[in-house]
């Protein structure tokens, strides 16, 4: 599903990410690694078509990544860093608007939208605004936002930040769930519970020389 073959990220002559080839299945799961500045941010921006690389080319489902693309975008949910948030919108209202943005059928857009709150523990929470939720709601949140559409491929950018060991586990949960019905995932983590949990390989990203 993802081909990544000898991506390099160099800005003003310094570099982002070092060159990385790797291929990753439909249905498998690779966990990014590496030490703090070691470009696994860089990788999924990459891979989200949000940078373009310096060298080397990225193949998802077999075209050239293009953000600008819809099919592109159908194809691609990322998570890299929390996602832009509407002051006056509720958590619900948040996630009905991505979910009837990408489901035709408003049946399908409330099944999703009702699921997805209840998976995330965060159906209590439903009519709140966002500065009404904790840091780790938040995460959980944005994570909402991230699922409440169709995808085949998930970008996770350190998706365990802000939250405490259950709602990891939550995730995990949650993430395997999306792996087991076919969705291929990129997870730059911190967490060995995380990576041990999900990683069908591992990527290990060396500082820059
Ligand atoms: N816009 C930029 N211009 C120049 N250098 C940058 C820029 N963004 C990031 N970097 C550098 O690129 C390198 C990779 O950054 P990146 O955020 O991808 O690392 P990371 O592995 O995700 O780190 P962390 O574990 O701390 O989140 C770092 O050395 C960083 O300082």
């Amino acid at each position: 599903m993802i081909d990544v073959d000898r991506v390099d990220v160099r800005a003003a002559g310094v570099t982002l990410l070092r060159p990385v080839s790797v291929q990753v299945g439909v249905g498998e799961a690779l966990v990014v690694r590496g030490r703090n500045g070691t470009g696994k941010s860089t990788l999924l921006r990459v891979l989200a078509g949000a940078r373009r690389p310096s060298g080397g080319t990225v193949r998802v489902g077999g075209s050239l990544v293009d953000a600008r693309d819809r099919r592109f975008r159908r194809r691609v949910s990322a998570m890299i860093g929390l996602p832009p948030m509407a002051p006056e919108l509720t958590v619900l209202e948040h996630v009905r608007l991505v979910a009837a943005t990408w489901y035709s059928d408003p049946d399908e857009s409330r099944a999703v939208e009702g699921g997805l709150l209840a998976e995330l523990g965060l159906d209590a929470l439903s009519a709140r605004f966002p500065h009404e939720l904790s840091s780790g709601q938040t995460q959980l949140f944005g994570l909402a936002l991230l699922l409440a559409r169709p995808f085949d491929v998930l970008l996770l950018d350190e998706p365990e930040q802000r939250l405490d060991p259950e709602h990891v586990h939550t995730i995990i949960r949650v993430l395997r769930a999306r792996r087991d019905a076919g969705a291929t995932l990129v997870a730059a983590t911190h967490s060995s519970v995380l990576a041990d949990a999900l990683a069908d390989r591992t990527l290990e990203l060396d500082a820059a020389a």
